[in-house]
């Protein structure tokens, strides 16, 4: 990667935290109750997406690479980000966890979790790394045409914060077809449900990690979602991954 690309990603990162802000967080808290995920529409602009999507070629910026095939998790590659993570990232993090942990809070108390979420990031990461969960988890993945990633949930450990956010770097149509985000709800004794999330690109997507409460008519129940990506069809595809927790 070029110095040019790495100060703007860098740049880029300056007022990530007010465009976090900015989202009209009302209808992403209430898509989450209601859907178990909502998008966040135009959360990152063009050459943001394109400033960390060229980081993929930087191996000084990760801690690891991880082939799909390789562990059965499907088709494509993913690098898991090291600490400091750039700058964008490293402010985006803390900036979407603030607004999703009344979600994560409100959700343990309906499912009869009594885990409770710090309001800051930097306290829940704390309480992750004492626990030797220390290792960063932020990852771009890349895909290419006949590329998928099967369903799954990114579990780290013991420490789990039940929400996160995957951002489409990619634009659909253009840069690639097909990789449509997907989603699997597994409601107990009943058939499971599926969620396409059509995504632009700078949209982002936060869903539940494991379990989200349901309101039926005889209360709550807890149903377990997986995520996962459709087969590409052509092109190349790029995503930011961010998870709250660190892993082990
Ligand atoms: O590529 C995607 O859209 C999904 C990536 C993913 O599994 C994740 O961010 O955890
Ligand atoms: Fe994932």
């Amino acid at each position: 990667m070029g110095v040019a690309k790495r100060i703007a990603a860098t740049e880029s990162g300056t007022d990530v935290a007010s465009q976090v802000d900015a989202l009209d967080w009302p209808q992403i808290t209430g898509d989450l109750d209601t859907q178990g995920c909502a998008v966040l529409k135009g959360l990152l602009s063009p050459d943001q997406c394109r400033a960390i999507a060229a980081l993929y070629l930087d191996d000084a910026h990760f801690r690891s690479r991880i082939v799909m095939g390789r562990h059965g998790f499907g088709r494509g590659e993913y690098k898991y980000f090291s600490y400091p993570l750039p700058d964008l990232i490293a402010q985006l993090r803390p900036a979407l966890y603030a607004h999703l942990q009344g979600v994560a809070n409100r959700w343990n108390e309906a499912m009869g979790i009594d885990i409770r979420y710090p309001a800051a990031h930097a306290a829940f990461l704390k309480r992750c790394h004492e626990a030797g969960q220390a290792r960063p988890t932020p990852l771009l993945l890349q895909y290419e045409a006949g590329d998928y990633n099967c369903l799954h949930q990114d579990l780290y450990g013991e420490h789990v914060f039940p929400l996160q956010v995957a951002i489409l770097l990619s634009e659909p149509g253009r840069d690639f077809t097909g990789g449509e985000f997907v989603l699997t709800e597994q409601r107990p004794r009943m058939q499971s449900r599926a969620e396409v999330v059509p995504l632009a690109q700078g949209d982002a997507v936060a869903f539940a990690v494991h379990h989200r409460p349901v309101q039926g008519t005889r209360g709550t129940y807890r149903v377990n979602l997986r995520h996962g990506v459709s087969r590409i069809r052509s092109g190349q595809r790029h995503t930011l991954g961010v998870i709250f927790h660190d892993a082990k």
